[in-house]
């Protein structure tokens, strides 16, 4: 297969512009390692010194979820199913406004260093590290499609050593993140986010060029069917609708932008709350761009390929391969662009294990570590430091994994953001909008969220992929059928014959697993909840509720006649707010800043004896 692209080569030109990816990323780390305070306390290096602004704080929350997964997973979609998953972007509307109204407010008030410590001042210690480990879970999962995939695309098409991509991602990766912390993490992606945005111009306009323009384009995509209209369709196995995408994706959205640490922690790095607000915000015009040049490389790569389809004339063996096919085949004539879009796509990915091996190595040592075993800054820094480095290499090991289990790479990533997103989602949900919800609730809802999107996740993998499993003749998918998936298939196949309503299961659309998975948690929450004694209202920790329907009341009744919160007296509905004066001083922001947030949001009470608390505790 690598013969029939030996043309397909990497020029001079385009190593170095790759080579300077590399350089510039572990610069990046270098110089954050020894400017600032050179990271010598776990505030510098998990937090950034909670000195952050929002524009570079937009674009790294974009780029955390946005990794060579989307770069070729997305074009590849819309070459072969049409321009419905753009979709997707109205999800994105209510999907970064409720986490920038409801979920940062709560979560910076709080003044915490990780989201789970959230968890704990809810519920309690256990439904704290019942989430952590979820998260961990969750993220060294998806850190091996990560990691994988961009070095696969260019193994396939250019015959790059596989291991060696996978390991140099890694390594610089590694180096950065250990060396400069949040801040270099947080600047590499803003770096990284650029890079990425060129190299889908760069393709786009090149193809654009090669197909005729853009009418033309246009043309040949609406000749082929593959621009299309809204499908209303309620059918919830249909894969990609309006309604499974604009809907199941405020889920999905809600999930990495709501209550992911790698995300909340980028919102508490903030300076103040208004910028952690804002930077929230702000990723609305960044994921709407990205998302619709990844569509337009689609399209143009459908006006460029359309009767000469790369698959079905079998030069590359899986969709993924395609985005990266079409550019080297595009690009071939300007030297440097395909090194360009190379770049690109490894921008996209090391962003995203930068982040996840910092936001990995946040909740190991606040959330695992240092509650139980207290210690000094300098230690804690280092050991910081070295779970980094761990899931580094923990990182190289999931990439072998994903290599074993390979599936589509998109809708592999987006099942597992709802399948353990999810539950972790309604988690969050339990805790701030019912009062009445209790730890036993908390943990039953969580491990019967999980259980049942396992269920369902590998009930609908193996229904779709068992005769593709026992049919196939490589001997790596034989083992995984005779050793892991055999046992699996029998069960589910069994099971599946038996019931009519477990088939329709199976066949939900990946997009409704974040919306299913998170209101099992709530409602199985709520039901124990209430068995097991509910919880009274004054009991909750001020300040972890989200007083939903006081709000929706002011909402209506306030507009336009704005009083600030602390001339309000203590009611059923609304949180007793705490002055200033209780705060002992702990709060670093000063009273014009504090005023000034007050003015912009009074929803909610600033809880700074929480704060208090913990910061003793630790
Ligand atoms: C998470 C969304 C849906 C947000 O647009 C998008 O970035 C995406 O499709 N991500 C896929 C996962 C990834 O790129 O790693
Ligand atoms: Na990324």
């Amino acid at each position: 297969m690598m013969e029939a692209l030996g043309t397909k080569h990497f020029s001079l030109v385009d190593f170095i512009v790759f080579g300077m990816l590399l350089a510039i990323s572990v610069a990046i780390g270098l110089y954050h390692a020894l400017s600032g305070g050179r990271q010598r306390t776990t505030q510098e290096f998990l937090m950034a010194d909670r000195s952050m602004s929002s524009l570079p704080l937009a674009l790294s929350l974009m780029a955390t979820f946005q990794s060579a997964v989307a770069i070729v997973g997305t074009p590849a979609e819309i070459f072969n199913n049409g321009t419905q998953y753009w979709f997707i972007g109205c999800a994105y509307i209510p999907g970064l406004l409720i986490p920038a109204r409801i979920f940062i407010p709560v979560f910076y008030r709080l003044h915490l260093n990780s989201v789970y410590q959230y968890l704990e001042l809810r519920f309690s210690k256990t439904v704290r590290i019942c989430g952590t480990v979820t998260f961990i879970f969750q993220m060294v999962i998806y850190m091996g499609v990560g990691i994988y995939t961009p070095a696969l695309a260019l193994n396939a098409v250019t015959g790059f050593h596989l291991w060696g991509a996978v390991l140099a991602t890694g390594l610089v990766c590694t180096v950065y993140t250990t060396l400069g912390g949040l801040k270099a993490v947080i600047w590499a992606d803003v770096f990284q986010t650029l890079v990425m945005f060129a190299g889908q111009f760069a393709v786009i306009a090149v193809g654009i060029h090669q197909a005729g323009g853009p009418a033309e384009v246009w043309r040949k995509a609406r000749d082929g069917g593959r621009i299309s209209g809204i499908d209303l369709n309620p059918d919830p196995t249909q894969r990609h609708t309006f309604w499974t995408l604009a809907v199941g994706g405020v889920f999905l959205m809600l999930a990495l932008y709501g209550v992911n640490q790698a995300q909340v922690q980028r919102y508490l790095s903030s300076r103040t709350e208004k910028e952690a607000i804002m930077s929230c915000y702000l990723v609305f015009p960044c994921l709407q761009l990205s998302l619709a040049l990844s569509c337009m490389i689609g399209l143009v790569m459908f006006a460029c390929y359309k009767e000469d389809n790369p698959l079905q004339k079998k030069v590359i063996s899986s969709r993924d391969q395609m985005v990266l096919y079409f550019v080297m085949d595009m690009l071939q004539d300007f030297p440097g662009l395909p090194g360009l879009f190379v770049a690109c796509l490894f921008s996209a990915s090391l962003s995203t294990i930068s982040s996840a091996f910092n936001s990995l190595a946040t909740v190991t040592m606040e959330d695992l570590i240092k509650p139980n075993f207290p210690m000094e800054e300098s230690k804690a820094t280092l050991i910081s430091k070295l779970l980094a480095l761990v899931y580094g290499l923990l990182c190289l090991a999931m990439a072998y994994v994903v290599h074993i289990l390979h599936s589509s790479v998109l809708e592999a990533a987006l099942s597992i953001f709802g399948m353990v997103g999810g539950p972790l989602l309604g988690v969050f949900c339990l805790g701030l909008f019912f009062s009445s919800a209790n730890s036993t609730g908390a943990v039953t809802g969580l491990v019967v969220g999980l259980a049942v999107a396992l269920w369902i996740g590998i009930g609908s993998f193996v229904a779709r992929n068992s005769t593709i499993v026992l049919e196939t003749n490589s001997t790596e998918m034989l083992d995984l059928g005779n050793i892991t998936m055999g046992p699996v298939t029998a069960v589910v196949e069994t099971i599946a014959q038996k019931s009519s309503i477990l088939q329709a299961l199976y066949s939900l659309s990946y997009m409704w697993y974040s919306a299913l998975n998170s209101t099992v948690v709530v409602i199985t929450g709520l039901l124990v909840s209430y068995m097991t004694g509910p919880m009274a209202e004054g009991d909750v920790t001020p300040g972890t509720l989200y007083p939903v329907w006081g709000n929706i009341r002011r909402l209506f009744k306030l507009r336009g006649c704005y009083v600030p919160p602390a001339q309000h007296s203590t009611s059923a509905q609304q949180w007793p707010i705490i002055q200033d004066k209780e705060l002992n001083g702990a709060v670093t922001k000063t009273t014009a800043e504090e005023e000034e947030e007050e003015e912009q949001q009074s929803f909610l009470p600033v809880t700074g004896k929480v704060l208090v608390e913990h910061e003793s505790s630790v």
